[in-house]
Formats: structure tokens, sequence, C-alpha cells
């Protein structure tokens, strides 16, 4: 019997109870959905069985199913794939939705689920049709000379449209890596001297002891990570070996390991303790520096965040706030606050004002529905635009190569979103001239 039989409408849940073909047996009573094509994820007809999820349910009726012709357990990834190979996705699309499946925040989801939905397919495929029509005007001149059938100046026009699209993309990459740093996690590394406290800030956000905290300096010697999610931003945050000169290989191995780390993050928090801070009035004079080790001195910059750690070892807060000014007066550093891992103290505004951080520098540019999300983009987006640049630094003599520079950069585009097919061009040549003639 066919489906019409059962009375299935296409896009409707029907309620039936499935019954094996064979003995006729009820397996289960469940929800059927039949998605004929094209209109369906994979373009194909697709029907859809919503079982009772027990294990005898399922067995029996995928054994019910294996008694249909043709019938076998679709391979890891094979409906998105089908779903590429028929037209349906394209390669960012694909990309998104393996985002989305992995998607540990919010942000992540967010992100995701743009690209999964064709925000960044749309994009580059309107770059990528803008290129093959510059393109296919440009091979009708040189085939044709700028005769009667193409308009009086047709190149002109192209070379305006190519300025404008160069710049257009450029803008696009110019955007701080925002989507790759979203999609894989802001890196945040903590670093200071020894026994400043990391490893218990570290076990502090991530609410378990990942890290060995002793009161011996030199205790942390590899770089430990945990990820976290604040305010929905995913943080890969690191704490490192303390920053000291030391006759052991091993802790001079781990400085450079922290420092190699330090480089590579995107905020970077130096933790001191005020128990060893000269607090004191004598001391706090401005004619002295606060004491800080020239080898943490190095790594404080106007990107780095300085948080003064054992507050609950020190009275009050007013010799805190002046030494906090001298802080970001002699090192630069962007902002100061004190907390204690000990007590947790000043830990929530900490917190809050993480996320505003974070907030300020990346919520601006989430909001670009086409954000780049992978290197691979980014690295074909480039070279499109270097391709633009070299059509637009070619003369108009040397229009052939001229041409095969906009092939390339169309190329460069369809890369991005895996649909190279060059043969397009023909098909924009013969639409828009009477060369048939
Ligand atoms: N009183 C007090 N003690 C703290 C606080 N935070 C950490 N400590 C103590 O300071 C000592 C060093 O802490 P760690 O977290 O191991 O310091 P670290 O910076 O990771 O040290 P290294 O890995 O050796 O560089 C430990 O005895 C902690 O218990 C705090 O806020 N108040
Ligand atoms: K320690
Ligand atoms: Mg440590």
């Amino acid at each position: 019997m066919t489906k019409d039989a059962y009375n299935i409408k296409p896009r409707r849940a029907s309620f039936r109870r499935i019954l094996h073909p064979q003995t006729g047996h009820v397996l289960d009573r469940g929800i059927v959905l039949f998605f004929p094509g094209p209109n369906s994820f994979t373009g194909e007809d697709i029907v859809e069985l919503h079982i009772h999820g027990g294990n005898a349910v399922i067995n029996g009726i995928l054994e019910a199913l294996n008694e249909l012709p043709y019938f076998r357990i679709a391979e890891q990834g094979e409906f998105a794939r089908r779903a590429f190979d028929n037209d349906k996705l394209d390669l960012t699309e694909l990309e998104g939705l393996a985002d989305l499946l992995n998607a540990e925040t919010e942000l992540q989801r967010r992100l995701a689920l743009q690209q999964a939905e064709g925000g960044l397919r749309h994009v580059f495929d309107h770059w990528r049709e803008k290129i093959i029509h510059s393109m296919a005007i440009t091979e009708a001149v040189i085939d044709f000379g700028e005769d009667e059938n193409i308009e009086d100046g047709a190149l002109d026009e192209v070379i305006k449209n190519i300025k404008e699209l160069r710049d257009t993309i450029t803008q696009h990459l110019d955007d701080k890596h925002v989507g790759e740093i979203v999609r894989s996690g802001v890196q945040v590394a903590i670093v200071g001297p020894p026994n400043a406290g990391k490893s218990s800030l570290l076990n502090r956000l991530a609410k378990r002891e990942a890290a060995i905290v002793s009161d011996i300096p030199g205790t942390t010697r590899d770089v430990v990570e945990v990820t976290l999610n604040l305010g929905g931003f995913p943080v890969i945050l690191s704490d490192t070996a303390g920053l000291r000169e030391s006759d052991d290989r091993i802790e001079m191995e781990g400085v450079k390991r922290a420092k190699a780390r330090v480089e590579l993050s995107d905020i970077k928090i130096c933790l001191l303790s005020l128990s060893n801070l000269n607090l004191d009035s004598e001391s706090s004079e401005q004619q002295h520096n606060v004491n800080i080790d020239p080898i943490v001195r190095q790594v404080i910059d106007a990107d780095t965040y300085v948080l003064l750690n054992k507050q609950d070892m020190v009275p009050g807060t007013s010799s805190f706030l002046a030494l906090a000014d001298r802080i970001e007066r002699e090192t630069g550093a962007r902002k100061v606050w004190s907390i204690s891992c000990k007590t947790g103290q000043g830990m929530d505004v900490f917190l809050r004002d993480m996320v505003q951080i974070l907030k300020a520098r990346f919520d601006q540019s989430l909001a670009n529905p086409a954000l780049i999300t992978q290197a691979r983009h980014r690295q074909h987006l480039e070279q499109c635009l270097e391709s633009l640049e070299a059509f637009l630094d070619i003369p108009v003599q040397d229009i052939v190569l001229g041409a095969e520079e906009l092939r390339q950069a169309a190329n460069s585009l369809g890369r991005i979103t895996g649909r190279i097919d060059v043969e397009n061009v023909l098909d924009a040549l013969f639409g828009q001239f009477c060369i048939g003639k």
C-alpha cells in the first residue's frame, strides 16, 4: 500500500499505529511525518517516525524497517552530506550546523544558528555573483571589443563595482576576529608572581580544584586550562607558572610557557598579592615605585587587568585605593580590582565588570549577521581581496589578465561556500549579451 492509503498529508503530524510489514504486529503508536522532496532537509523524500524511546521499541522498528528493500542505517552526517550534495545547504551552513551541535554558551548558539541559517552564505553568494557579473562583462569586452552589443563605459562600471566590493570585503575582514574568538572561546590568561593566588583564583572561578594550590612558591608549572561561561561568553581561562628568575630548569620552562600563553591570550589578568606590596605609608610615598618584580612588570601593558589578591590580609580599603591608583599610573594597566580568593570578597564586582568588558569588546561586532567564524573563511576572503586588488592594478590593455584575476576572486569565494562552478560565467554571459546572433 502506498502512503496515500494511510492518509498521511505532507508536513502534517499524523498519529498512527506502527505495524510490522510482514507479521502485522503493532510495534508502537507514534507520529508519522512526510516531507516530499525537494522541500525537505536533504531535498529528497523523507519520512520521520517519532516513536517511544525504549530499546525494545527502537530495535523492533529498526528490524521491521530492515525488511524493506534498499533500507540501511544512515552513515554519520549522511543527511547533512546529502543536503549539501543536493544544494540545500552550502559549506558555511553545514559548518554552522556542526557548531550548533557543539555550542556551549548562548553566544555560541546564536552565532552558529545565524550561520546555519545562511547568514554567511547569503553574503558570500551575493559577492560572488557580483564578481561573476563583472567577469561576464569583461569577457564580453575581450571577445567582442566595445562594439554595439556592449554598452559604452561597461569596463568603467566593472572597475567601479570591483572597487566597491574591495572596500566592503576589507571592512568585513576588519572584525577583530570576534567570530572566531567567540566560536572557539575567549582566551583569558592569569599571570603574576609565585604565590599570588593564581591557582586559587582559577579554582574559585571553575568551582573545582582544577589546579594544585600550596604555600610553596613555584607550585604551578604547566598551563592549566578550564572553560567557563561568563555572561554567555565562552571563556578559556588559563592558570600559569608564577613569574620569577630561578635556577630550577623545570620552573624556568614553566615561566617560558606562562609568557607564551600570555602572548596568545585575548585578555590578560595579572594577579598580585596585597600581602607582598608596600602598603605602609612610608614606602607608598610617590618617590618609590610599587614593588612589582621587573619580570612581572614586563607583562603588564595597557591591555592588562590587575587583580590585587589577599584583601583579607590587609585592614581597610583606603590604602588599597591609593595603591590601585598608583599601579594604574605606573604600569598603564587598564583597571585594578582588589579581591580575596580566600573569602570571595570583591569577586562579584570583578566578575560583573569582566562581563561588561567582554560585552564592550564583542557585542557590537556580534550584531553582524555574517561574522567570519573560521580561519578558513578569512583565508579565502583574503585571497579574494588580493585577486580584486590585482585586477584593479592591471592596466586596461591587459584585460585578459584582469579577467583571470576576477575568476580567481570568484573561486576564492566559491571555496568558502563549497561551490566553485565557472560554468556560471557562461550562463551570465549568454544571459546578458546577445552574442548568439
Ligand atoms: N589569606 C589568603 N591566602 C590566599 C588567598 N589566595 C590564595 N591564598 C594562599 O596563597 C598561597 C598560594 O596560592 P596559590 O593559588 O598556590 O598561588 P599561585 O599564584 O598559583 O602560586 P604558584 O603556582 O606557585 O605561582 C596558598 O597558600 C593559598 O591558600 C587569599 O585571598 N587570602
Ligand atoms: K603556590
Ligand atoms: Mg599556581
